[in-house]
């Protein structure tokens, strides 16, 4: 694996950590300590073979302590081993992913996404192609748990249906496979929880940015990311500048 590139070696790590997490799903355990469980198990797995197969690189990972000497890092590995943590802990939802992302010298390069419960990962080794988009409204993924303050009225303004789901890897592969239009979040994240599902994204040519609209900044000292657009171009400008007009109710 030490020559597989980095692309490729996303989408392995990404289906290791998913395996793993199916196994510890079906030995028993349930609620809190089936999170944990899953948490820790994907975390270890990872680990592992990051510092097996790419031994020089930095690791921000949502489970692990970190080390603020990635910040001056050329190569960081952003990882959540496990998102969706609460639908993984409600079996047979299948909205929960394991997201492996690397970001090379100030930007994100590679990524998978898998979902081990659908059998299906995302990645930049093989970038999808968004389906032509299915008629109707515009869809909106928001959690399932905690949707921004403003969907309701984003909604009713411009006529959308909300698609609630877990899991933010899991919602922007919802646009990816045009089972949305439009992925907006607010309120709070962690760079863990975009940075794969955001790189995967661009490489199926979607549009990526900050709720209202502005860059998104990865290996920041402080890896709170607490908004995040993933749409269809068209609907960017509208979804973004609803976002700027709201920014007090998010
Ligand atoms: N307000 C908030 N503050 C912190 N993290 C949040 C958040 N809203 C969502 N998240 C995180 O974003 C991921 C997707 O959330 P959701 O399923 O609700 O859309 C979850 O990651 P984890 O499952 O890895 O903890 C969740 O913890
Ligand atoms: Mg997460």
């Amino acid at each position: 694996m030490t020559s597989t590139n980095d692309h490729e070696l996303a989408v392995w790590l990404a289906e290791q950590a998913g395996a793993e997490l199916l196994e510890v799903r079906q030995g028993g355990l349930e609620g809190k300590e089936l999170k944990d469980a899953g948490d820790q198990a994907s975390q270890a797995v990872l680990a592992r073979l990051l510092a097996e197969h790419r031994p020089d690189d930095a690791v921000l990972s949502e489970e692990a302590a970190d080390d603020s000497a990635r910040v001056d890092a050329g190569r960081v590995w952003i990882i959540d081993p496990l998102d969706g943590t609460r639908e993984f802990s409600e079996p047979p939802r299948d909205d929960w992913a394991v997201h492996v992302a690397l970001w090379e010298d100030g930007d994100l390069v590679a990524g998978a996404v898998a979902q081990p419960a659908l059998g299906e990962t995302f990645s930049t080794a093989a970038p999808a192609s968004v389906p032509p988009r299915t008629d109707g409204p515009m869809r909106i993924a928001v959690s399932r748990s905690r949707p921004p303050a403003f969907v309701n009225a984003l909604a009713d303004q411009v006529g959308a249906e909300l698609v609630p789901m877990g899991s933010a890897g899991v919602k922007v592969m919802s646009v990816v496979r045009d089972l949305a239009d439009v992925y907006v979040h607010a309120g709070g994240q962690y760079e863990w929880d975009s940075a794969a599902p955001v790189v995967v994204a661009r490489s199926a040519g979607l549009f990526t940015s900050r709720a209202d609209g502005s860059p998104l900044v990865y290996n920041r000292t402080n890896p709170w990311l607490p908004d995040l657009l993933v749409c269809r171009h068209e609907y960017a400008d509208e979804v973004a500048s609803f976002v700027r007009e709201h920014a007090d109710e998010s």
